[in-house]
């Protein structure tokens, strides 16, 4: 679609009305009653607020001052204190703290629009019925590869395997292990693996992420089973009737570690990468990068391919490489499929 220009009359009136907006957002907090800078946590953030949480654990909802670009969940934030105002504001947010990561999404309006900051884990979840699906946890570790995310491969409803079924999924599953993956096997019904979660997740922030029906609330509900009630629904300590249906949210597990969860981030998936982000992301494909014989390489039928010998020597997994040119195709698909509409 093609912009149109604005005249100088209109854009003079744009620039007044981001001023105003600017204005608006400006803490009403007199800088002389803030108490000192303390370091803090977002719990969450919905549109000029965050919920801000304390070195000894207690929430406070705050104002951003204007500086701010950028404020997601997860961020590790400089505020101080001020007195409560009736609007249920407490203080403010000064500064923030360069990212660790950060998880973004797609946004019709922005482009891409950051969603949560800092997490450390990814948990990506699948259900071993109605089988094992490679080609969908490729998809993810693509995913969490680009976002530089670890990633932990979590299979569950493992109580629904016999010992054959489960000797077979224990050999595809050592092959992601032999790429340096953790690979966990869990039941939510019978409990199996999940002290062993519960051990991974210690010390770090983590999201879940996975399809529909692998067992990703049930997993929330036996680890934090308090919270999990909360989880995608409104969080309004203040009454200020501000719906954040959307907005991600971060949790404490009583037995150690955080959850950044709301529903969009569980649908966390790969969106369009430039080939060369998903050769990279394949791990085991690294070391050959650069070496094909000729320089656009599509590690196809293309001769003297580094990566395409290596399958053929057994040195890569033909399922690897056969999903990576899937999603590579997939990728093209979406790609002219949006642009034909565009037209
Ligand atoms: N047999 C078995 N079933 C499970 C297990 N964990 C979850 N389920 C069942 O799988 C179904 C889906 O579980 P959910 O926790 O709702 O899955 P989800 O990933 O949150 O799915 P969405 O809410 O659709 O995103 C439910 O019927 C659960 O009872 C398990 O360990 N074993
Ligand atoms: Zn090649």
């Amino acid at each position: 679609m093609k912009k149109h220009k604005l005249s100088h009359g209109q854009q003079r009136r744009v620039q007044a009305n981001q001023q105003r907006r600017l204005n608006k957002a400006e803490p009403h907090t007199d800088d002389s009653l803030l108490g000192p800078a303390q370091e803090g946590l977002v719990i969450s953030r919905f549109g000029k607020h965050a919920d801000i949480e304390d070195e000894q654990g207690q929430i406070h909802r705050c104002n951003l001052r204007r500086t701010i670009k950028s404020l997601v969940t997860g961020d590790k934030v400089v505020w101080r204190a001020g007195v409560a105002a009736l609007d249920g504001i407490s203080g403010v947010v000064e500064a923030v703290h360069p990212r660790l990561t950060l998880l973004s999404r797609p946004d019709f309006y922005d482009g891409i629009k950051p969603v949560a900051a800092n997490i450390e884990q990814m948990i990506i979840v699948s259900a071993v019925v109605p089988e094992f699906s490679r080609n969908i946890v490729d998809r993810y570790l693509v995913a969490a590869e680009n976002v530089e995310i670890p990633p932990l491969l979590l299979l569950n409803k493992i109580d629904l395997l016999d010992e054959a079924a489960r000797a077979k999924l224990d050999d595809e599953l050592r092959s992601y292990e032999a790429l340096g993956y953790p690979v966990l096997c869990v039941s939510t019904h019978t409990g199996e693996g999940l002290a062993e979660l519960q051990a991974r997740l210690q010390g770090k922030i983590s999201v879940f992420v996975g399809q529909s029906g692998v067992g990703k609330s049930s997993l929330v509900n036996a680890l934090m089973p308090e919270a999990a009630a909360l989880i995608g629904e409104v969080s309004d300590l203040s009454g200020l009737g501000q719906h954040t249906t959307t907005t991600a949210r971060l949790y404490h597990f009583p037995s150690g570690g955080d959850l950044i969860d709301s529903p969009g981030i569980r649908e966390f998936a790969l969106w369009h990468l430039e080939p060369e982000r998903v050769s990279w992301c394949f791990v085991e494909f690294r070391r050959y990068l650069g070496g094909c014989k000729f320089r656009d390489c599509k590690h196809g039928k293309d001769p003297g391919c580094l990566i395409r010998e290596a399958v053929e020597r057994g040195d890569i997994h033909p399922e690897r490489y056969e999903n990576y040119h899937r999603i590579l195709a997939s990728m093209t698909e979406a790609h002219n499929a949006r642009h034909l509409n565009r037209q």
